[in-house]
């Protein structure tokens, strides 16, 4: 009789359940200049112990957060295994490498799901295997690529995490016939635009918006009071920024991108630093960089207004028939694909992934991908 040929399952149905937990956690987080990363401490007999999630640059890493709930709570967690949905990090960013908390913690068991390919981040698996912790790789990866798919597109690219923000009425407009927009949102919209201004690294208008609104596009509070943390604020176009405009301040933070391109201004900032930015307008600038496919995240405060006329959100994406449509999918993270703002509604979309479509479907076939209709 032919020996029993026995292997060992790369990881364990604790492990796997744990990993889901993780993936669930990620999502808390909002999206920006670092990923979701979601953490799971399991127990050796298989129980869930402490759950992490990053919520976003220059806060504690997933794992991180994961180890200090569970001390607060008085859990120990030697000899457990931290499963977590990136390779913990390895580096002094503005928080300490995780590796050094899970060593700390007596943590004897690392599973993760994807390499974390961020350079000064990677390496995190070689010092915990040299720390003797156990490192295993690989589950859900699939997973978590797809949680941050257009994040790790962005690192490749070497460009910043772009997200886009457009403040539109009922009929698309993003202002009236005269220019006017301020404003469209309600107060509980533009604090949410303001607490992103605060975590992201740089804000973008169009030379025309910086013209017509004179905007100031640093981050603030209900009261006006500047928040301790600064977006540089940049103005993309071939015009000059006009000598008294608000938007340049007295910070040196006002910086003027004179391109058309917008690769090329997400070029420029990424060289002097900026890992996200919020592009907010106008019209032309939101097109060029839906576009040019550069757009990672939209979020769109929809009011309950009507113009019926004036300024479209967007002027053309060179879609002239149906099947160019460009086509987006409701995020799940950082609250939700939709939320209640006072008396807007907030809608979170990233882009689909790309499918190559037959560019003639057949009739039955598209008869069946609409249920019949
Ligand atoms: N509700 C909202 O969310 C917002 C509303 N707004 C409103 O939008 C209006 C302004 O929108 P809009 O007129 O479209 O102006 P934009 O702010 O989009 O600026 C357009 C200008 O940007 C320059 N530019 C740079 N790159 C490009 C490109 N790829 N394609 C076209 N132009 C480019 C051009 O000027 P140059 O000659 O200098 O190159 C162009 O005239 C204002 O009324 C403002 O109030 C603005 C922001 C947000
Ligand atoms: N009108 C409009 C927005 N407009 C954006 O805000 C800019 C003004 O910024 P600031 O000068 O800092 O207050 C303006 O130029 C445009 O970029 N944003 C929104 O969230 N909701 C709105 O209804």
């Amino acid at each position: 009789m032919a020996a029993e040929l026995r292997v060992a399952a790369p990881f364990t149905p604790a492990e796997v359940q744990a990993m889901e937990h993780a993936l669930e956690a990620a999502l808390q987080g909002p999206r920006g200049a670092n990923p979701l990363v979601g953490a799971v401490v399991v127990s050796p007999d298989g129980r869930e112990l402490a759950t992490g999630y990053h919520r976003g640059a220059g806060t504690a890493h997933a794992e991180a957060d994961a180890v200090a709930r569970a001390r607060e709570a008085g859990v120990d967690l030697a000899g457990c295994t931290m499963v977590v949905t990136l390779e913990p990090c390895n580096h002094v960013g503005r928080t300490g490498p995780c590796t050094e908390a899970i060593i700390a913690a007596g943590i004897t068991d690392v599973v993760y799901a994807v390499d974390d390919p961020h350079d000064p981040a990677a390496g995190g698996a070689a010092t915990l295997r040299n720390a003797g912790i156990s490192v295993r790789s690989g589950l859900a990866a699939a997973e978590s690529l797809e949680l941050n798919r257009r994040w790790f597109e962005a690192v490749a690219e070497k460009r910043p995490f772009t997200t886009l923000h457009i403040a539109q009425t009922l009929d698309g407009r993003i202002a009236a016939e005269d220019g006017t927009s301020q404003w469209i949102s309600s107060p509980e919209s533009l604090a949410d635009n303001h607490g992103i201004r605060s975590r992201i690294d740089a804000i973008l208008v169009g030379t025309q918006t910086v013209a017509v609104d004179n905007p100031r596009l640093n981050a603030r509070d209900a009261s006006g009071n500047p928040a301790a943390r600064q977006p540089v604020r940049a103005v993309m176009g071939l015009r000059d920024i006009p000598e008294h405009a608000a938007i340049l301040g007295d910070d040196g933070l006002a910086v003027h991108l004179p391109t058309r391109d917008p690769r090329e201004a997400l070029t420029t900032l990424y060289a002097s630093g900026t890992r996200h930015v919020m592009v907010e307008g106008g019209s032309r600038i939101l097109s060029a960089f839906l576009t040019a496919g550069l757009v990672d995240e939209l979020i769109v405060y929809l009011a309950p207004t009507l113009l019926g006329s004036g300024t479209p959100s967007l002027d053309g994406l060179g879609v002239s028939t149906l099947p160019d449509a460009q086509h987006w999918e409701w995020d799940a993270s950082d609250g939700g694909p939709v939320r209640t703002l006072g008396r807007d509604l907030r809608l979170h979309l990233k882009p689909q992934r790309h499918v190559a479509l037959d560019p003639q479907p057949s009739r039955e076939a598209a008869r069946q991908a609409q249920g019949g209709y």
